[in-house]
Parts: structure tokens; C-alpha cells; sequence
């Protein structure tokens, strides 16, 4: 069964273990404790044989958990080298330091003294987490240089690099990186391993996030009982933020959210008839453009429409004639087809854009939108959009558009120019869990937190998560961002996350045709907007996942089926982790 995952923002996260601690019910000191033993943990499973470690720990909460993995691993017979800070960290970080103490010393966290001494098997970096306030500088900035960049050679300076949490001084809420300083290139050195905590976070499956943690690991550090047991908490209501291809090993096997695949084999017993499963109508553009929109056609009736049917213009109808024998025909010229067509209410759902001309776009889509069907926008339709402010104020909420970046810019060009400038929005206080006054503070967030969700969703950049939702509240329809990672917005603020990473062969022609055909298909199927538009994607890539490098959009659509039946086969598994291979 494939089901969402709930995605956590660092500052919900800081609200959620902020408000467990202040129950009484569980202490920092023990969350450390757990935090470090899932990364020490995690690297004995990978690396059985005790070698040589190098843990990082910088001056937070963050090292703390870098002490307790250097204390777990010396336990383990490893030989350990920390660095560490000469700073006063807050109580819990402060007492894992001074039990490691007891163990054995802490180097200054240097450059130079990272470059020294004999090279280790495993490189802990325990230097930043959440708490990450602004770009890093100095000794610091050289240090991460030094981490996450390459030597001369190419070659990776820590090659078995595990990240707690996350990649230091990466943004858990937007993905992105802080510039290292001039020469000393860019974050590019993946984490072999990161093991982040209780949830994934936004910046874990967007931006620069899938490539730079490298395999992910999300442990359970005990706040999920907690979370569950307190009222209102997260366990008692749908989540807002999930992620769809959890390309993460998640390790309490919590899965919130709807069961996506659920209805994705079954096809309505309750009305068999072929209407019962929706009729797509995917609007073709003129002669020698039809490509697009068969590839779209084909993929609808793939993914379990009822029927489809092709409609460009009359003078291009012959082109139309080949396979499939499935895919029905019928020529609109202009607005008034159009809507002659739709006097017949079985067709549900449409599909604009594919290979379809902007002016022909603008026309259709004029004539379409007042009759609300269920409506997919990609390519074309979305230039014309751009171009046209009353077209946009006629979207409605069964509306799904899919732009990729460069049409996202032409709809939303303040949002897009956001996404690149550094936007640094107010960021919620960093909290010492020691500190009465921060906790009683939290508490209050905690409690704001439940009724505005959104607001905590600002990351300390701006997201591509953040521009896609602001997207979808604005146009009041769902916004497909896409790429190798997608966010899928609704304008209510619900969001999903999807990674395709691991398949960059998908980045091919047309295949964004063969994504508006399978959403349209799912719509015409009754899936709501969401859930189409996140299904899509998901199988969409899962599609090519299967394929493998050297794909042509052309064989996406009769990939479907192989996909269909692994999905339907994997309904009987309780994790999605072990139902789908790991990336
Ligand atoms: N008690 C908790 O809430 C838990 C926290 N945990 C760990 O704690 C982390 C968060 O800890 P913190 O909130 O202490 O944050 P961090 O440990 O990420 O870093 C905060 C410290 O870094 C400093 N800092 C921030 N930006 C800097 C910069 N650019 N240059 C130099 N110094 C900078 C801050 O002043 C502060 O001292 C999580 O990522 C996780 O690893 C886990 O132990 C689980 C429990
Ligand atoms: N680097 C990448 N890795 C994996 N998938 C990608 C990558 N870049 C783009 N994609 C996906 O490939 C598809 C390309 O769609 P689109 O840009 O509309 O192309 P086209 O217009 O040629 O069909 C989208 O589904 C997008 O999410
Ligand atoms: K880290």
C-alpha cells in the first residue's frame, strides 16, 4: 500500500519535543540519548566492524548528540577522535560532552585538526541541526568546506560521511545550502547516511536535500507516543505536508494519511459500466502537433479511464488514425465545440495543453472552465494562462496545473524570483529546552501550531514548498511543481512532497505529456485533485524507475500496467519501505 508520510517542519519539530519534554514525560537528556543511538546504531549496521571514527560536534543540541554517538561507538570498540567546541552548550548537550569527557578528549573543531591524524572509516558530522540561525562564517564555513566539498582530485574529502539529523548548515525547510566561502566551491559531497529524527523535514526531499543526505534514515527517538497520547496533537488529525515516495527507511513504520493506492486496482463495482470509471477529453492541437496529446490520451486510458478521447482541430483529425484503436476521436475547432461536447456530463475530466497551441489553449479553455469539470493544465495551456488574468480568475478548485520551473515563472514570476533571492522571513526562536521562559513560549506556539499550520510552513529560506502553496491559495486551483523533486499544493495548504532523483532519465521529452495524461485519467476516474496529481506523479516515476535509463516517453504509458499490478500486489505490505525498493 502506498501511503503519505508526514513531513515535519523544523519548527513544529522544535514544538512537538519542546512541548513532550515540558509534559514531563520524557527529558531532553533521553531524547538525546535516543538520537545518538539511532546514529550509532545505524552505523553499526553498516559498518559491523569496529574501525576508526571522527565525530564532529559543534555547539548545540546537534554535538550533543555527536557526544553520544562518540561515547556509543567507543562502547562498540571503535577508535574515536571527536571535535568539538570550547563553547558553553545547553544543559543536555553539555552533559553528554562531560560523560564523553570522561572517555576520552575533544580536538578544537578546526580545519586544520580535521585535515590531521590518520584518516577515519566514518565521519560523524554532529555540527548542525535545526538550530542552524545563519550562515555559517569563519572556521566554521571552512570546516563544512572542508566536509562537504572535494579535493584537487575530484574525490570526496570524507568519503563515509554520516549526517545527524542533517548535512550541517543545510536548511531542513527549504533545502538549500549556504554559499561556502569564495574558492572553496560548492556543498556537493553527499552524506553516505543521514539519520534524521522522528519525521522527515521539507529540505530532506526537496532542493538540494535528496542529493546531499544521501540514504535516509528517519528513527523513532519516542515522540510518536508522546504525540498520540497529547490532545490535538498530530496523531489526531490528517496531515498537512506528506511525502509520497518515501525514498527514506523509516524506522517506527508510521504512516499517516490517505492509503493513495487504495482505489487504484479497483475499478468501481458499484458501477461497472465503463462511464462509471470517467470519460478524459484531451484537447489536441493543429496538424503535425498531435504527438503530445496522444502520448497524454494513451497514458489516460492506461491508467483505468473508462474512455478517452482525442480532440484537435477537424483538419488535423486524419493524423489521429493510428493506434490505439481505443482512443476515441472527435474534432473541435474552437469554443463552441467545445461546449458542445460538454453538454454530455460523462465527460469528467479534461486535458489542455499538450501540443496545443497557446491561442488554441486560450480559446478551449475560455469556453471549459465555466462547466468546472475536473481540468489538467500543463505546456501550453499555461502560457496562455500567463497571458491572460481572466482565464486565471476562472480556475476552480477541480483545476490541476503542471508547470515546470520555467512556466511556473511565467505564472507566478514574484513567487519564482523569491524561490532564488534569499529570503530570510521571521523565524520562530531558537529554544533551549532548559529554559523555563523559551518552554512556556513553545507551549504557546504548540498551541498555535495546531490551528495555523501554514504559518509554521516558512522556512528560514523560501521554499519551493512555500511557492507552490502560495501558488495554489492564489489561483485557488492544485499546483504540480515540477522536477526531480515535485510539490504537489492544494489551495487549502495541504502539500506533498515527491523525489524523483534516483531516475533522471524521466527528464525527457514529453514526459510531462504522459504525467497531464495520468493525472487526467485519474481525474476522470474520480480521484479527488490532490490525490490525482500525487498519484500521478508517484507512478509517473515509478513508471521509469522500472524502465530504466535510455527511456523515451513512448514507453511510459505501457509501463502502467507492471506498475498497477506491483502497487495492488503491495497493498497486502504494512510499510511502504519495504513494499518499494530503497533508493
Ligand atoms: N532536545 C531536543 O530538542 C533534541 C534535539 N536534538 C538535536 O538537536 C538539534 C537541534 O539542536 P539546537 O537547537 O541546539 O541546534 P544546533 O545544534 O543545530 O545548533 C545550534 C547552535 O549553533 C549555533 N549556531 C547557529 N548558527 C550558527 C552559525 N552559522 N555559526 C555558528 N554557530 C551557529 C547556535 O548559536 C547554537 O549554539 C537537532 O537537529 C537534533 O540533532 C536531538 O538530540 C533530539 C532531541
Ligand atoms: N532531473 C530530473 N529527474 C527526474 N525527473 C525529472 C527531472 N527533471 C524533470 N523531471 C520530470 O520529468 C517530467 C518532465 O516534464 P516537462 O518538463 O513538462 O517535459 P515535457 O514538456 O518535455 O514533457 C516531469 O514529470 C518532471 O517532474
Ligand atoms: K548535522
Amino acid at each position: 500500500m502506498l501511503e503519505g508520510t508526514e513531513v515535519l517542519t523544523t519548527a513544529q519539530m522544535r514544538a512537538i519535543e519542546s512541548a513532550a519534554m515540558a509534559s514531563g514525560q520524557v527529558t531532553g537528556l533521553e531524547l538525546m540519548e535516543r538520537a545518538g543511538r539511532a546514529v550509532a546504531g545505524q552505523i553499526r549496521l553498516r559498518w559491523p566492524k569496529a574501525g576508526r571514527a571522527t565525530v564532529l560536534c559543534g555547539p548545540g543540541n546537534n554535538g550533543g548528540d555527536g557526544y553520544v554517538v562518540a561515547r556509543l561507538l567507543h562502547r562498540a570498540e571503535w577508535r574515536v577522535r571527536v571535535l568539538g567546541m570550547d563553547n558553553t552548550p545547553g544543559p543536555d548537550a553539555g552533559e553528554m560532552r562531560r560523560r564523553w569527557r570522561e572517555i576520552g578528549g575533544i580536538a578544537p573543531l578546526t580545519e586544520q585538526e580535521l585535515q590531521s591524524g590518520t584518516e577515519s572509516d566514518v565521519y560523524v558530522d554532529a555540527i548542525f541541526g535545526t538550530g542552524l540561525t545563519r550562515p555559517p562564517e569563519g572556521e566554521i564555513a571552512n570546516i563544512l568546506a572542508r566536509v562537504f566539498g572535494r579535493g584537487g582530485d575530484g574525490a570526496y574529502y570524507c568519503r563515509r560521511l554520516v549526517a545527524v539529523d542533517c548535512p550541517s548548515g543545510f536548511c531542513m525547510d527549504s533545502g538549500k545550502a549556504p554559499a561556502l566561502p569564495p574558492g572553496r566551491g560548492t556543498f556537493d559531497s553527499p552524506a553516505r547516511l543521514t539519520v534524521a529524527f522522528d519525521s522527515p523535514k521539507p529540505g530532506h526531499l526537496i532542493g538540494l536535500g535528496p542529493a546531499l543526505c544521501g540514504e535516509l534514515v528517519v528513527a523513532d527517538i519516542g515522540l510518536r507516543q508522546w504525540r498520540e497520547r497529547h490532545p490535538g496533537g498530530l496523531g489526531q488529525r490528517p496531515a498537512r505536508l506528506e511525502a509520497i515516495w518515501p525514498r527514506f527507511d523509516i524506522r517506527d513504520g508510521r504512516r499517516i494519511g490517505v492509503p493513495l493506492s487504495d482505489r487504484l486496482g479497483k475499478h468501481s463495482s458499484a458501477s461497472p459500466h465503463k462511464y462509471g470509471h470517467g470519460h478524459a477529453l484531451i484537447l489536441a492541437g493543429g496538424p503535425a502537433k498531435g504527438g503530445a496529446a496522444r502520448l497524454s490520451a494513451r497514458t489516460a486510458l492506461r491508467i483505468g479511464a473508462g474512455l478517452a478521447t482525442i480532440a484537435p482541430p477537424q483538419d488535423a483529425l486524419p493524423e489521429h488514425a493510428g493506434q490505439p484503436d481505443a482512443l476515441m476521436r472527435r474534432a473541435i475547432d474552437g469554443g463552441g465545440d467545445l461546449r458542445e461536447a460538454l453538454a454530455d456530463s460523462r465527460i469528467n475530466a479534461l486535458c489542455f495543453g499538450p501540443g496545443c497551441g497557446i491561442d488554441r489553449s486560450a480559446d478551449l479553455l475560455a469556453a471549459a472552465l465555466p462547466a468546472r469539470r475536473a481540468t489538467v493544465l500543463d505546456a501550453d495551456a499555461l502560457t496562455a494562462l500567463s497571458h491572460d488574468p481572466a482565464l486565471m480568475a476562472a480556475l476552480h478548485r477541480d483545476c490541476v496545473l503542471t508547470p515546470h520551473m520555467g512556466e511556473f515563472a511565467r505564472l507566478f514570476p514574484d513567487l519564482a524570483r523569491q524561490m532564488e533571492g534569499p529570503k530570510p522571513p521571521a523565524r520562530l526562536r531558537h529554544v533551549d529546552a532548559g529554559d523555563p521562559g523559551r518552554l512556556a513560549q513553545f507551549s504557546a506556539d504548540m498551541a498555535r501550531y495546531n490551528c495555523e499550520m501554514i504559518e509554521w510552513t516558512q522556512g528560514p529560506a523560501y521554499s519551493k514548498l512555500d511557492a507552490a502553496r502560495e501558488a495554489a491559495a492564489r489561483c485557488g486551483a492544485v499546483v504540480l511543481l515540477k522536477g526531480p523533486d515535485t510539490v504537489i499544493a492544494a489551495p487549502d495548504g495541504s502539500a506533498r512532497l515527491h523525489s524523483a532523483f534516483d531516475v533522471p532519465w524521466l527528464a525527457t521529452a514529453g514526459a510531462g505529456d504522459v504525467l497531464a495524461g495520468m493525472i487526467a485519467g485519474l481525474l476522470a476516474r474520480g480521484f479527488q485533485p490532490l490525490d490525482a496529481a500525487s498519484l500521478g506523479t508517484l507512478i509517473h516515476a515509478q513508471t521509469a524507475r522500472g524502465f530504466g535509463p535510455g527511456l523515451i516517453a513512448d514507453d511510459l504509458p505501457d509501463l502502467i500496467p507492471a506498475v498497477l499490478r506491483g502497487l495492488q500486489k503491495s497493498q497486502s505490505s504494512s510499510s511502504v519501505a519495504t513494499a518499494l525498493p530503497m533508493t
